[in-house]
């Protein structure tokens, strides 16, 4: 147990992000007046250590520090409340409440999608949070499965929104200057793909982006390179799924629009969201019917969205195609459209700071006349110090080759997409697939039975129907190496049959084998009298017995003849002297 600061002691590991580790501790004493809350000896909370090189960042301590009373108080039943901030030596830390339950990445993982009713509830408590995060300011700004976690409240699961402010304090040159981009592709909104100015619209797009994986099992855009997924949420509208309801359809879509200014604000989408779930159950009345098929009235823009500040300095990492909008922004057919920002306000590693929901490194200027250092290229310096993460936020490395100033990325074949099994149903009935005893198609979907052990609750009840994409993630790689030279080859000993045909060395052995026994017995009926005794008709041992005996004969025959030379020879020699 590791001692954080002097109030909490570090347990165990929960689990690793792009931003730190998060910790179960316990309290040793109640932490000061600072802290949102003191709590108790004993008590047990999740704290999240950030990252080194966060807190070796002045800025980001700065920051840390002055956003402390904007984090302490957030607070919302669907948001897990940071108690109090740890700032010691090398430290900085975020002590939360303790959220016992999976987070939403794992959940869909283990149990499959969710129905749309329970779809829609769930991100309608997400949306919650969203407006009242909204209503004090802040943008969440990396809104995924895996910042949602479970709680599991009178037996029901109870979303929560973590990793508030994460995404703000990140915000830094921190982590441009240790060449590093962080990010997850398949959730970030096109304005922040282009270093367009963000407002709390770029999280109603990452719930447009949640409610489609929750009900389909998967984003929308996803799969193959970090600059495929970028220009899918750029240029491609997501398609319909058979299996969602056409209510729930619209508000996905209207979450989903590439303008901004379009997407509902967060209390709009929460109030569309619950007339959805109330109109596409199966005991839904002909009234909530007619006001989900409604729905699109109640989604009404955000007319003052909260921006994201700017933070001095820091310019957006994120930015990978050209800013200053325009019809062509959204172009497919541009074959330049991936293309770094070049002229001032692009940013650069010196000028940048880094989002954590980046999904690029920022690009340096191509102006032929900037200084060229001697270091590589930013872009493939920090392509290449891209380090691993867990399975949902995604840091990518970028084989050079892809890189957009030289080449169009190609696309390279895709193992084949898991499409899920639905069949078109009754909206809020449970496809049978992924019917499960605790999910019963009304609020209740995804709360678990009360009387199951907890250790069942997540337990997945068949084969997990979704593959998550898992990141194409390849380590950085070492500078290539000249080839050694190679020993000349020797020139290959031929085989006499050059075509390999397998099993020919047992045929071989078998041939052999038979041909030795057509010669032994063709041996042995030409050298003994097994030919005769054939012709009389012979039984073996008769036949054995007669050769024994006729051995015996001709051997006794051959002794007495020896005896009889011998007597004659003695008689002879007498008769000589
Ligand atoms: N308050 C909490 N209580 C319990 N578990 C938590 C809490 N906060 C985070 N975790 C768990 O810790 C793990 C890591 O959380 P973290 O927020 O660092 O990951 P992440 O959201 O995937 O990463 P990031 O958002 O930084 O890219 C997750 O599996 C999450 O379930």
């Amino acid at each position: 147990m590791r001692p954080i600061g002097s109030k909490y002691l570090l347990e165990e590991p929960l689990g690793r992000g792009a931003t730190g580790t998060v910790w179960r501790a316990r309290q040793r004493e109640a932490a000061g007046a600072e802290a949102a809350v003191p709590g108790q000896p004993g008590e047990t909370v999740a704290i999240k250590v950030l990252k080194e090189e966060l807190a070796n960042d002045a800025d980001i301590v700065m920051r840390f520090l002055r956003e402390r009373s904007v984090l302490l108080r957030l607070t919302h039943p669907n948001i897990v409340r940071t108690r109090d901030l740890v700032v010691e030596g090398d430290v900085l830390a975020l002590v939360m409440d303790l959220v016992d339950g999976p987070d939403l990445h794992r959940y869909l993982r283990e149990n499959g999608p969710l129905t749309p009713v329970a779809a829609s509830l769930l991100t309608a408590q997400i949306a919650d949070a969203l407006a009242a995060s909204h209503a004090d300011g802040v943008v969440h700004r990396d809104l995924k499965p895996a910042n949602v976690l479970l709680a599991e409240r009178d037996g029901q699961m109870h979303p929560m929104l973590t990793d508030f402010g994460i995404a703000r304090l990140a915000d830094s040159p921190g982590l441009t200057r240790t060449h590093e981009f962080v990010g997850t592709p398949a959730y970030v909104a096109p304005e922040s793909a282009e270093g367009r100015p963000q407002t709390s619209a770029v999280d109603i797009y990452g719930a447009g982006i949640l409610l489609y994986e929750l009900v389909t099992g998967r984003p929308p855009f996803a799969g193959g390179t970090a600059l495929e997924v970028l220009h899918r949420h750029l240029s491609e509208e997501p398609r319909r799924p058979s299996t969602v309801p056409g209510p729930l359809w619209t508000v996905i879509e209207r979450c989903l629009s590439k303008n901004p200014d379009q997407r509902p604000s967060a209390e709009n989408l929460a109030r569309g969201l619950r007339a959805v779930a109330a109109g596409i159950g199966v005991h839904s009345t002909p009234a909530q019917i007619e006001a989900a098929e409604g729905v699109g009235a109640l989604l009404a823009p955000d007319p003052s969205p909260a921006p994201v500040p700017e933070t001095p300095g820091a310019a957006d990492p994120t930015q990978v195609l050209p800013s200053g909008g325009g019809a062509h922004r959204y172009d497919p057919a541009a074959a330049t459209s991936v293309m770094p920002t070049s002229g001032p306000g692009a940013g650069g590693p010196g000028a940048g700071g880094a989002d954590p929901t980046a999904v690029m490194p920022p690009v340096p200027s191509h102006d032929p006349q900037a200084p060229q250092g001697e270091d590589p290229h930013p872009w493939q310096s920090q392509l290449r110090a891209a380090r691993d993460r867990n399975e949902q936020t995604q840091v990518q490395y970028l084989d050079p080759s892809q890189d957009p100033l030289r080449r169009r990325p190609q696309r390279q074949p895709q193992p084949p997409q898991h499409q899920p099994h639905h069949q078109p149903q009754q909206y809020g009935q449970q496809p049978p697939q992924y019917q499960q005893p605790q999910r019963p198609p009304q609020r209740q979907q995804y709360a678990p039975q009360a009387q199951q052990p907890p250790q069942q609750q997540y337990a997945p009840q068949h084969q997990p129907q979704h593959q998550p994409q898992r990141q194409q993630y390849a380590p950085p790689q070492p500078p290539p190496q000249p080839p050694a030279p190679r020993e000349p080859r020797q020139p290959r000993q031929r085989s006499a049959n050059p075509m390999r045909i397998p099993g020919l060395g047992c045929l071989k052995g078998c041939l052999f084998t038979v041909l030795l026994f057509v010669v032994a017995g063709w041996l042995i009926w030409e050298l003994t009298p097994l030919q005769d005794w054939v012709a009389q008709g012979k039984g073996y041992w008769e036949a054995i017995g007669d050769m024994i005996s006729s051995v015996s004969t001709w051997v006794s025959e051959i002794g007495s003849a020896t005896d009889t030379g011998g007597t004659t020879g003695g008689a002879t020699g007498g008769t000589g002297q």
